[in-house]
């Protein structure tokens, strides 16, 4: 079977070191050597971005020349429209209808799943490969509940054996940083903590995010 394709999507508005530890460390237990960030150009759920997709790319190509690990995946940047992950998915299936292709998020993400565009369809597009979050419990809704019940493995190897279907909960560390959190430290003229030195130099460079209004931390319920 070919290497998977591992894309970890997200909004990135901006990168931080929660993203790039938690990630890190699901590929090691997965036994996977590359994983793409997939930025997206409108998130569907949620207000933003702040910064533009140039700034936003810009800082996760610095963060790969330091993280062998990571590409970029800027396909839905080219894109202007909301990023459907069902979409996505779809569009990397047709390239390859074998492949593994395992789509990486974190437990909140997971938990709203069932609010995703065409949710249903996602098992038979990818795999699921799901990071803890800090202040996240893990009480899922009924959708997710019976969601779990079908697709949750606990062998990694599952997920490099078969193109779709099964979800792989990592056993990763709680970091307790978000986006919304940097940029709050920025906006006070603070400096936000667990920020790679090169995206906190860009954002010095292009004084990002000075002018951002307050939001949640993550964005939304979870
Ligand atoms: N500290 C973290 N630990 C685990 N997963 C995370 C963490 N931060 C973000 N994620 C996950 O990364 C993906 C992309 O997140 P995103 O780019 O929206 O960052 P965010 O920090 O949640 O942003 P915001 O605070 O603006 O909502 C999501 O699936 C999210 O659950
Ligand atoms: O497809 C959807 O309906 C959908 C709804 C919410 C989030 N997503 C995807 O989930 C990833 C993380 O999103 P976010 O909002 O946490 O940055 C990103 O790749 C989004 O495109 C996708």
């Amino acid at each position: 079977m070919t290497a998977p394709l591992t894309l970890f999507g997200g909004t990135f508005d901006p990168v931080h070191l929660g993203h790039l530890q938690v990630v890190t460390e699901a590929a090691r237990q997965a036994d996977l050597d590359k994983v793409y960030l997939l930025p997206c150009h409108i998130p569907p759920h949620k207000a933003g971005p702040h910064a533009s997709p140039a700034h936003r790319l810009a800082m996760l190509q610095r963060v790969c020349q330091e993280w062998p690990l990571f590409e970029v995946d800027d396909r839905e940047l080219r894109q202007h429209r909301p990023s459907y992950t069902v979409e996505t998915l779809r569009q990397c299936r047709e390239q390859d209808s074998h492949r593994p292709i395992i789509f990486i998020l974190g437990m909140d993400s997971l938990k709203n799943l069932n609010t995703w565009f065409q949710w249903q369809e996602l098992m038979s597009l990818c795999h699921l490969l799901v990071c803890r979050r800090g202040n996240c419990e893990e009480d899922f809704n009924l959708d997710i509940q019976a969601l779990l019940a079908r697709h949750q493995t606990q062998d990694p190897e599952h997920l490099k054996r078969q193109p779709c279907g099964h979800i792989l909960l990592a056993d990763t560390s709680i970091i307790s940083q978000s986006s919304s959190q940097v940029r709050q430290a920025l906006m006070q003229g603070n400096t936000p903590s667990l920020l790679p030195a090169c995206v906190l130099a860009y954002i010095q460079q292009h004084q990002l995010y000075q002018g951002c209004k307050k939001t949640p931390a993550s964005g939304r319920p979870c």
